[in-house]
């Protein structure tokens, strides 16, 4: 007998929305329809196999879905909430959403959805600077934490539906309140993107005086200001949506600085000294990457030697042992204390791989932490 086919709908088909599908599309007896205001998305979505389906028509996409994946813009996905109160929908449809914000979006669910739906907010905590559904991939949100914040009294079957759908992610499905979520990933997410773009703007504005700001501008600072290149409309949307939280937060922040400038000012060399051993503390014991506090990365960094053919020779050694890269890219810089080779693999599994057998042929080779 044929299994009956689910069917979920993805509204906004990007770089969150596509990887969404990609990973449903895992379950052959899952039929994945788009929506997006703009055309290209979806033109794009059907050609890269994203999608089954795609449509401009909000009710023709909704009508039929068992599962609704709101991946919007935050300010959108309100909006997308409210239209959704005027549709045809299945009787028991889940409706989620992957905002990077909660509180607004799960009020805003609470006041329109109508009661035979049931709304369960989420949010993947993991991403990419990049945007748009050409970046979308199965794997983006492997191993990364999920969040998701039901309102009191959902139903604890539709919860565990949800959860056991998202397992086709590889996340790690975790549940908490909106208003805790927006706290914590206000510290952690949020308000480091306006940290590094205020950072970025304060250079740029010393640069206007002296060029040699850009120039010199070395490891850690492009480091530390990796998300200010982010998409400006997202991140504006996610501040509006979490003003409280981010008031808050940086109000506590200009008071730690403060009193670092204090310490600074006064030349107090152990209080400089425990202000950066703390911070260290605490950012070396953090969860390792592949427990999904940041994004995977299977990088190596390597050091070559500038002759000719170097990394040719790289390449055929691990073509030689069948271990796969997906990318490769000489950094332009050495002011920074990684290897000038970027290599990506295919897998951590790889990557473990290619550092043992570059390390026995004598490479440098580091692994960014
Ligand atoms: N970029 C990231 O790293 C992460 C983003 N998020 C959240 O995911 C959501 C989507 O972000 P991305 O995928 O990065 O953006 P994106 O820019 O890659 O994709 C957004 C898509 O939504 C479409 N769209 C805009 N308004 C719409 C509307 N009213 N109805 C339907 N579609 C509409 C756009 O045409 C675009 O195709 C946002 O809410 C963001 O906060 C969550 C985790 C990580
Ligand atoms: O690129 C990064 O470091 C990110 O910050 C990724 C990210 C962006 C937005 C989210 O809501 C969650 C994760």
């Amino acid at each position: 007998m044929e299994m009956k086919k689910v069917t979920i709908t993805v509204i906004g088909v990007g770089l969150i929305g596509g990887s969404i599908a990609l990973s449903m599309r895992r379950d052959p007896n899952i039929r994945v329809v788009g929506y997006d205001v703009r055309q290209e998305p979806l033109d794009k979505a059907l050609t890269l196999g994203v999608i089954h389906a795609g449509t401009t028509d909000l009710q023709t996409a909704v009508r039929e879905a068992n599962v609704i994946f709101l991946a919007a813009p935050v300010e959108q996905i309100v909006a997308t909430l409210r239209l959704l109160q005027d549709m045809e929908l299945q009787p028991d449809v889940i409706v989620t959403d992957v905002g990077s914000t909660k509180s607004g979006i799960v009020r805003q669910a609470v006041e329109v959805i109508p009661p035979h739906v049931t709304f369960i907010g989420g949010h993947p905590m993991a991403g990419s600077h990049k945007s748009g559904v050409e970046a979308a991939s199965d794997r983006l949100l492997e191993n990364a934490y999920y969040v998701l914040t039901p309102a009191p009294g959902t139903a604890a079957e539709k919860v565990e539906r949800l959860t056991e759908l998202l397992s086709l992610t590889r996340a790690k499905v975790v549940q908490m309140d909106a208003d805790s979520h927006d706290q914590v990933v206000g510290a952690v997410s949020h308000f480091p993107h306006v940290l590094a773009s205020a950072l970025v703007n304060l250079v740029a504005g010393y640069d206007e005086e002296n060029a040699w700001h850009a120039r010199l501008a070395a490891g850690g600072f492009r480091d530390i200001t990796r998300i200010a290149s982010s998409n400006p409309r997202m991140w504006r949307d996610v501040l509006l949506q979490n003003r409280e939280h981010i008031v808050k937060i940086a109000k506590d922040w200009a008071k730690a600085l403060e009193d670092v400038v204090e310490l600074v000012e006064e030349g107090d060399p152990d209080g400089i000294e425990r202000f950066f051993q703390t911070a260290r503390d605490f950012r070396d014991g953090l969860p390792e990457r592949k427990t999904g506090a940041l994004p995977p990365l299977n990088d190596l960094y390597i050091d070559i030697p500038d002759h000719p053919g170097e990394i040719g020779r790289i390449t055929t050694l691990l073509g030689a042992k069948q271990i796969n890269i997906t990318n490769l890219q000489i950094r332009e810089t050495r002011e920074d204390i990684y290897g000038a080779l970027r290599i990506t693999f295919h897998s951590q599994e790889e990557m473990e791989k290619g550092e043992e057998l570059l390390r026995f042929f004598d490479y440098n080779v580091y692994r960014r932490t």
